[in-house]
């Protein structure tokens, strides 16, 4: 544990980093600013940094199995062809809520896009509740709304024997779990796995690693948490140099390095001097666990 190092590899201050992805065939980190409207891709080996602009509050990006990525744009699910910068709509929701916005979203096992809808923030974490909904794109473009009432729809993942949906509606301030049925793509018996405790503050994106534990990070909490979703109990803390840390996942040559995302946004003069970083994306090695390749979207 003593080796476990922390480091900003992107020196840029994002309003509102989030959705890391690791991109092997590019050994690239891609992410977005969902406030900046840009998505980002940096290369690990040249530590360049490239950025889309697309024009709308992007929330997630993803991996296609064509090419191209995808992302969650607005209340759109949405295709993103690099090369040309240009968008594509593949399917609208939340038409009857118009400050609506998609927020974190990963592709399943089976090629799936899942990602989940909020209402709009005044200030961070703070937003008419429950406007929210989870939702998955299907490989054919059709959409299945899972359920409604959502507050901040954020980190999910699956468990590695694909049983098991793990999801996080943020004001809720649990870690929850679905039985997940790969066949059909449905949850059913929601329970919650993981309280936070209060230091900890608000849980935001996740991933499993290939122990079959969650990283969470925790916004406004300034680290990420490693919990055993089996027992319900926090197993690790590491601590960054920034609080709002929102997002994490694993990536390098062998998914043995937590590249982490934070956010600017929300933190005044003052705290924003005493954390220069607030916005950069930082890299955790010597964790000494790994986490899975991410999937593509077949669709
Ligand atoms: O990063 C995200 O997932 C949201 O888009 C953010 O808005 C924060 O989560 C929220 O402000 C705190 O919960
Ligand atoms: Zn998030």
């Amino acid at each position: 544990m003593s080796s476990v190092k922390v480091e900003s590899v992107v020196q840029h201050n994002c309003k509102l980093g989030e959705s890391p992805v690791w991109e092997e065939k590019e050994s690239s980190l891609l992410f977005v600013d969902i406030t900046d409207k840009k998505v980002y891709r940096w290369n690990s080996l040249t530590k360049e940094l490239h950025s889309v602009s697309v024009g709308a509050p992007v929330s997630c990006v993803c991996l296609r199995k064509s090419g191209d990525y995808m992302i969650t744009l607005g209340t759109q699910f949405a295709a993103l062809n690099w090369k040309n910068k240009s968008v594509t709509t593949i399917k609208n929701v939340d038409l009857d809520k118009s400050n609506n916005r998609f927020n974190d979203g990963k592709v399943d096992p089976a090629g799936r896009l899942f990602a989940g809808t909020m209402g709009e923030e005044i200030r961070p974490a703070v937003l008419e509740r429950q406007q929210g909904s989870l939702y998955t794109l299907f490989p054919d473009h059709s959409v299945v709304k899972h359920f409604d009432k959502v507050d901040i729809s954020n980190g999910l993942d699956w468990s590695l024997d694909h049983r098991t949906f793990y999801y996080i509606d943020s004001l809720s301030y649990s870690v929850d779990a679905f039985d997940y049925d790969l066949q059909t793509g449905k949850l059913s018996n929601r329970r919650s796995v993981y309280k936070m405790e209060k230091e900890e503050s608000i849980p935001d994106g996740m991933c499993i690693d290939s122990d079959g534990k969650l990283w969470v990070a925790c916004y406004n909490g300034g680290r990420v948490i490693r919990i055993d979703p089996e027992t319900g109990k926090r197993l690790q803390t590491v601590k960054l140099p920034v609080a709002e840390t929102t997002s994490c996942s694993f990536g390098g040559n062998d998914y043995s390095e937590l590249y982490v995302t934070s956010a600017s946004q929300g933190l005044d003069e003052a705290s924003l001097s005493g954390q220069p970083k607030a916005g950069n994306v930082f890299k955790i090695t010597g964790l000494g666990v790994k986490g899975i390749p991410p999937n593509s979207y077949a669709g």
